[in-house]
């Protein structure tokens, strides 16, 4: 157990491997359980309530802690979700490798926004939650290159709502981003170890 950790491993309620990496990177002790949340089910009344992304991030957050929470419930547990939004619009992630290239052709030329919500719950009470944002500020991407790109990265285009990793060739979208690294990939690490500091679970 890393010396940072105090107590019980934290759970996460994710299959990402990106916020699986994003942890272990962080020196946090873990255990990973899916909350088998059916993220359409849960975000369609959002949708057509006319919320944005991020309330539907905030909502599929604290949705996938509880869960698991509710499971577990003398445990810390976090849950995060992410949204994009581009001039009011909330992309999910898209399902084939034409509708990523249609995504893309969409965003480039301007600025999307990325909302990573994260919610820690105990007992199936939610203790904290954080919602930061990043903007990303896609460069006028050619036809040729979308096709190109698509080709390079594969079907990993399908596993982020973007269609792009920003550690991979994702970068090549972007001519600016704002917003902290962690937040793009899906799990904001800064607010987060802020409250488990507080919390106690982590060292000063
Ligand atoms: N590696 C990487 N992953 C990214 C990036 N942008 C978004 N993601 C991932 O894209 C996924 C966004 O979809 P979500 O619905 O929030 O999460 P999920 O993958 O379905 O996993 P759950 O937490 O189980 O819902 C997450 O796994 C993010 O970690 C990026 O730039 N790099």
């Amino acid at each position: 157990m890393t010396k940072l950790w105090r107590g019980a491993p934290l759970i996460l309620a994710s299959k990402s491997s990106s916020r699986r990496g994003l942890l272990a990177g962080a020196g946090i002790a873990f255990e990973v359980v899916d909350s088998f949340i059916d993220e359409r089910a849960v975000e369609a009344p959002l949708c057509a309530a006319g919320a944005g992304g991020a309330e539907i991030a905030r909502h599929l957050a604290r949705a996938k802690a509880l869960a698991v929470s509710a499971k577990q419930p003398d445990r810390l547990v976090v849950g995060a979700d992410q949204t994009l939004s581009l001039e009011g619009q909330v992309f999910v992630k898209p399902p084939d490798r034409a509708a990523a290239a249609a995504q893309l052709a969409a965003l480039s030329g301007h600025t999307h926004e990325l909302r990573s919500a994260l919610c820690v719950a105990r007992a199936n009470e939610v203790l904290f939650e954080a919602a930061p944002v990043a903007r990303l500020a896609v460069r006028r991407l050619s036809q040729a290159f979308i096709e190109a790109y698509i080709a390079m990265v594969g079907d990993a285009v399908l596993a982020s709502v973007g269609a792009y990793q920003i550690e991979g060739l994702g970068i090549h979208l972007f001519e600016k981003i704002e917003g902290d690294h962690s937040t793009i990939l899906g799990l904001p690490l800064l607010p987060l170890l802020t409250y488990l500091r507080q919390e106690g679970s982590l060292l000063r």
